[in-house]
């Protein structure tokens, strides 16, 4: 099984057209990093460019210390989890997360054994053969964990993936993510809205503002009142106070 990798964005630049983003940043090997910032501010961007969706203007994505610049999303160590359509509605639960094996879908025993074992691990065992709008919300982002799990790519890309669900569902998925990090060891990118969900499962965070990185420590420096200035009034701003976040937990 692999290690985490560090990710780094070296000096990479980029622009939809409009004004540019700049992000020079390196995320830990087999850390859970929270990214947060004002909707906007390019959290979705900055994970575009790792996966590969998008293409820095200049500057270099590194991972493992790689340059993966040239290669394809499909090629690079990553996966990734968006706040939904992350499975094809036409295929059963077990086909979605064999797509993590094998694009082409020609499983092996060991693919379908591995698959079993990953939508166990998820609690999705007896649902194989369920088409995806069979399932909660909640169900269908086990699966894209699922098949995280059989792709066993050293990076991890979260995109709000559990925003659309209530609070208790989104704290058991965040338990699960959190349980898979401690098996993994992956390297972790969790962008988030929640300040709570940073606080649950981020070891460190980095905190984005109008493209750029405006902030990076670890998350108890963040949320224990002494972080930064930008992200206090950030989470002041759309929360109700640091004071509120920590209360809320208990
Ligand atoms: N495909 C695109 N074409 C043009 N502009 C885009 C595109 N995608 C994003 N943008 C713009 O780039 C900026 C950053 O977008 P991005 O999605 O990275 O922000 P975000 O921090 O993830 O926001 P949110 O929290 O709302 O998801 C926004 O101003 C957005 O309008």
């Amino acid at each position: 099984m692999e290690k985490g990798v560090a990710v780094r964005l070296d000096k990479v630049s980029f622009s939809y057209g409009e004004a540019p983003f700049l992000f020079d940043v390196e995320f830990a090997a087999s850390k859970i990093t929270a990214i947060m910032g004002a909707s906007g501010s390019g959290k979705s961007t900055l994970l575009n460019l790792v996966a590969g969706f998008e293409t820095p203007q200049s500057g270099r994505v590194l991972i493992g210390g790689a340059d993966v610049g040239a290669s394809a999303p499909s090629a690079r160590p990553v996966s990734m989890v968006f706040q939904e359509n992350n499975l094809f509605a036409h295929l059963s639960v077990e086909k979605n997360v064999g797509l993590g094996r094998s694009p082409s879908l020609g499983l092996t025993e060991a693919d379908r054994a591995a698959i079993a074992e990953a939508l166990s691990r998820v609690g999705l065992a007896g649902k194989e053969k369920r088409l995806p709008r069979e399932l909660s919300g909640g169900e269908r982002q086990r699966v894209a964990l699922a098949r995280v799990l059989v792709r066993d790519r050293p990076v991890l890309l979260l995109d709000e993936p559990f925003a659309s669900l209530g609070p208790s569902l989104r704290d058991d998925m965040l338990d699960l993510v959190a349980g898979v990090h401690a098996e993994r060891a992956m390297t972790v990118l969790f962008v988030t809205h929640q300040p709570e969900d940073a606080r649950r499962i981020g070891e460190d965070m980095v905190f984005l503002d109008n493209g750029r990185v405006a902030a990076t420590g670890t998350a108890a420096d963040f949320f224990d009142g002494t972080g930064p200035e930008a992200f206090r009034r950030y989470i002041g701003a759309s929360s109700g106070g640091s004071r509120d976040i920590a209360r809320k937990r208990t």
